[in-house]
């Protein structure tokens, strides 16, 4: 073969391959790069999850599993596969993706390379039957494991992000329903339910497909409440339960164990009963009687106390709350609230949010009840 034969112009010009190698022998050269290439992108895209899961999630455990993952690419990176490397004619460097250059929050990151580590997976799995068919094999179990971690560590993520929520929306039909729920996002609130009980179902579909999208852009959570069908039909991050909606060991088995499962609660039977069932958080109410949940009697601040002294899973005071009481359910011990028409009827929702917020934060207490603070 003459050298000119291989002239590449989408290298520039840069010689691919020149005697005296076989056909044989390019081809492999070829799979050589391919599973360099690949097993590098699968331990950077590893390494980036790693460090969120160490200093992000403080989570040795799973620090150490993404650790031993790269450690397992790094025994299948041989010299030989490195001695094929050829960045400067490699003409995929330069391609990069506009959303590459831009995330709007740590999930969208960890799901990008989460994305990335698995194509990487599949790509060796196909290409080390060419090489090294236990390679094949030995990428095939890993790609499953990466599954499995992708799924824990989503769910260690929303934990982690329902803990560190302070004002939760539950959002009320009307004309401005993305709007309101937009400008409470940019005042920074981090967790939303979706809650309709009269529109036919190809709305709420609808709705709550936007609300999902809208809340993770934002970084936040998104439940649905009542309907776990919906949850699951837009990928939501979990749902919300009355006590006269479906008990939560039935939701658990739908949801899987990394989405999350609120529970209202009204008195302390109802939430020690939420706790033992593996809520993740619940509802305490209603501190004041409301329209939003009409004939439902005040469980008042008393109960709100209790479960200042009680809960010991993340608990949000629900019902009548508004910037003027907001205090004095401060007082009685809450350090999460949940509003419907504070926020979906404000004329500055952001401006509401970022007052709720400022008091909640600034006037947080210790979370006596709560078993892992
Ligand atoms: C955070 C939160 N707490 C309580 C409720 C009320 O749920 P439920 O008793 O099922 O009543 P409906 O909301 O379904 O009318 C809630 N939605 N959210
Ligand atoms: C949906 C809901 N659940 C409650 C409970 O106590 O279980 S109170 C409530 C409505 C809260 O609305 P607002 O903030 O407009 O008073
Ligand atoms: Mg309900």
């Amino acid at each position: 073969m003459k050298e000119a034969d291989c002239y590449d112009k989408s290298t520039n010009g840069v010689v691919v391959m020149v005697e005296p190698y076989s056909q044989t022998e390019q081809i492999q050269q070829v799979v050589y790069r391919i599973l360099d290439a690949n097993l590098d992108r699968a331990r950077e895209g590893l390494r980036i999850i790693e460090e969120w899961c160490r200093f992000g999630l403080n989570n040795a455990q799973l620090a150490a599993q993404c650790k031993k993952e790269r450690q397992e690419i790094a025994h299948w990176h041989t010299a030989e596969l490195r001695a094929a490397r050829n960045t400067p004619g490699d003409p995929g460097t330069d391609l990069t993706h506009p959303q590459e250059e831009q995330r709007t929050s740590i999930k969208s990151l960890l799901q990008a390379n989460f994305c990335r580590v698995q194509e990487a997976l599949r790509v060796l799995e196909e290409y080390s039957k060419l090489y090294n068919p236990n390679m094949g094999k030995a990428c095939k179990q890993m790609r499953y494991r990466i599954y499995t971690l992708e799924s824990t560590l989503m769910g260690r993520h929303r934990q982690q992000l329902l803990l560190r929520s302070r004002l939760y929306l539950v959002t009320s039909p009307g004309d401005k329903l993305l709007e309101t729920v937009e400008a409470a996002l940019k005042g920074g609130l981090t967790l939303v339910q979706y809650r309709d009980k009269t529109a036919d179902d190809t709305v709420r579909l609808q709705q709550a497909k936007k609300l999902r999208q809208l809340c993770h852009d934002y970084g936040a959570i998104f439940l649905v409440n009542d309907r776990l069908d919906l949850a699951l039909a837009v990928d939501a991050d979990g749902v919300h339960l009355g006590q006269q909606d479906l008990p939560i060991a039935i939701a658990r088995e739908l949801l899987g164990p990394h989405r999350l499962i609120g529970r209202s609660t009204t008195k302390a039977a109802e939430m020690q009963a939420a706790i033992a069932e593996g809520a993740d958080y619940v509802g305490v109410g209603p501190v004041y009687e409301t329209p939003t949940k009409e004939g439902k009697a005040a469980a008042g601040l008393e109960y709100v106390s209790y479960a200042a002294k009680n809960c010991s899973i993340p608990w949000f005071a629900i019902g009548g709350i508004d910037p003027n009481n907001v205090n004095e359910v401060i007082d009685a011990g809450a350090n999460r609230v949940a509003v419907v028409r504070s926020l979906m009827q404000a004329e500055q929702p952001t401006l509401v949010t970022q007052f709720f917020l400022s008091q909640l934060i600034s006037r947080m207490k210790p979370e006596l009840g709560m078993s892992y603070v």
